[in-house]
């Protein structure tokens, strides 16, 4: 079971490097390994649970952060609202790729965290609003799916840990806060 000693930080060159594409069909290593990310975000979302295992809360998580160098990122985005406990996005992919978006720009309003990095860094992470993906789900099949909004930002944190890039990368050094017109503060 994956837990937070698992999570390498920030200063690992791994969070640096292009992670590597996995083969397909997949290989069991690989499908066990999804299963497990996937079973951290579940816990990690689970009060009782991540009290338990101390576990921060993530709604996304990327192998290399795992120190495993592979394109490989699993998403688990719960629903806004308690009594519906269904998720908006839930999936592993396998060589996740975008493959088109959208002009318009967006961030989230309150910024971004990463489970590999122990400090607050502020300031508005500019992402595309909304994203055309392809990737290889857990029973090896091709998806092709669009996303937007909370979701599309997500999984677009979660690719950036494939190539090395993290969210501060992408927020402004002179003004942390500065936007161009017309990007999509979404809150
Ligand atoms: O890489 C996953 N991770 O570090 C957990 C946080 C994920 C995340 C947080 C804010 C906005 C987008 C994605
Ligand atoms: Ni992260």
């Amino acid at each position: 079971m994956i837990t937070m000693k698992d999570i390498i930080r920030e200063g690992n060159p791994t969070l640096r490097a292009v992670a590597k594409e996995v083969s397909v069909p997949l290989s069991d290593e690989d499908i066990k390994l999804g299963k497990d990310m996937m079973e951290f975000l579940k816990n990690s979302q689970d009060p009782v649970k991540a009290e338990e295992l101390k576990l921060r809360g993530g709604v996304g998580l990327a192998a290399p952060q795992l120190d495993i160098s592979k394109r490989i990122i699993a998403v688990h985005v719960p629903n806004g609202d308690l009594e519906n406990p269904e998720p908006t996005l839930s999936a592993v992919m396998y060589n996740p790729k975008i493959l088109s978006h959208s002009v318009q720009d967006a961030c989230l309003g309150e910024g971004e965290g990463c489970l590999s990095v122990d400090r607050e860094v502020p300031g508005y992470v500019v992402r595309h609003n909304k994203i055309t993906l392809s990737y290889v789900d857990a029973t090896g099949e091709k998806q092709k799916i669009r996303l937007k909004n909370y979701e599309a930002i997500v999984v677009q944190h979660e690719i950036d840990h494939l190539n090395g890039v993290m969210f501060y990368d992408h927020i402004n050094p002179e003004n942390p806060y500065a936007l161009k017109d017309g990007v999509l503060v979404i809150e």
